[in-house]
């Protein structure tokens, strides 16, 4: 069995294959190390022979989820890293380095699926937008809070925006004006995902006119789905580019 993860900012995201390219016999989404090792080792009959990661987190935190995972399993971890160049895809930034490495696969895996131009929008803490041509040549991307950090900031910046998660779920039933703080905040911070998203098309437009395909992933990609009932809404999009940038052959 294979695990393989994604370790964002605010959530990882784990699963287990059966085998290389498999579909997932388990799978999951935790806010820590400690909650990762947990459910893991609640599975039964779970005899990991590899294990492949992306992180978007400070490297000493990373080697200790790692170090974390072959005490508890036994297993050997293979993690993404970054390249100039992979799979027919070029790293745009001017210091490849710096490019976040979700964005980094995310990409490579929207490049293989579309074979051709692709705009991929990732929904984590950040909200994310990367432009790929056709010939595989990454333009470069935008960054800028994702749906959480909005959130929070409003939350820790004002004295009274304060509503709970049940209120927040609730108000997310529709999108007309909020008239409670929850309604006004929720669909205001949804409205400028959204706002985002219209904008990115426009440009990809600019580009390439109709002819590209955009990608929607991340945690809270269902927030904009509804505005672009043309994109292909992949939630793995991430594990399909860590599948090529770290094969386990
Ligand atoms: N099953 C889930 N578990 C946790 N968060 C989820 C889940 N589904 C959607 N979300 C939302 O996804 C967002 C986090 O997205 P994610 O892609 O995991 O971020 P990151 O990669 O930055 O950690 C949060 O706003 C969270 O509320
Ligand atoms: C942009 C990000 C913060 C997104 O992280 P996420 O929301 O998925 O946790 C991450 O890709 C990152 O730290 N990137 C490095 C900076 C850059 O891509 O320019
Ligand atoms: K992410």
């Amino acid at each position: 069995m294979i695990l393989e993860l994604d370790c964002g900012n605010s959530f990882i995201k784990w699963r287990v294959l059966e085998s290389d390219q498999a579909k997932a016999c388990a799978e999951g989404v935790v806010g820590s190390d400690l909650a990762l090792i947990e459910s893991l080792a609640a599975l039964p009959g779970l005899s990991l022979a590899r294990c492949r990661l992306v992180s978007v987190r400070a490297s000493e935190e990373t080697n200790k989820l790692v170090e974390a995972l072959q005490g508890a399993f036994g297993v050997v971890v293979s993690c993404a890293v970054p390249a100039r160049e992979m799979a027919g895809v070029r790293n745009g930034y001017q210091d490849f380095e710096r490019l976040g490495l979700d964005r980094w696969l995310a990409m490579l895996g929207g490049f293989k699926l579309a074979s051709g131009a692709c705009l991929v929008l990732d929904f984590g803490t950040a909200a994310t937008a990367d432009f790929i041509a056709a010939d595989g040549q990454h333009l470069g991307g935008f960054i800028c809070p994702g749906m959480p950090l909005m959130r929070n900031q409003l939350r820790t910046h004002t004295r009274k925006i304060r509503y709970d998660d049940a209120a927040a779920e609730r108000a997310l039933e529709r999108l007309s004006p909020g008239r409670t703080t929850a309604e006004a905040v929720e669909r205001g911070c949804t409205l400028m995902l959204r706002g985002f998203v219209l904008t990115q098309l426009e440009l990809a437009r600019s580009y390439w006119g109709d002819d590209f395909t955009v990608f929607l992933t991340g945690g809270d990609a269902d927030l904009v789905s509804d505005a672009v009932p043309q994109a292909r809404l992949i939630p793995d999009l991430v594990f399909v580019g860590l599948a090529m940038a770290c094969p386990l052959s």
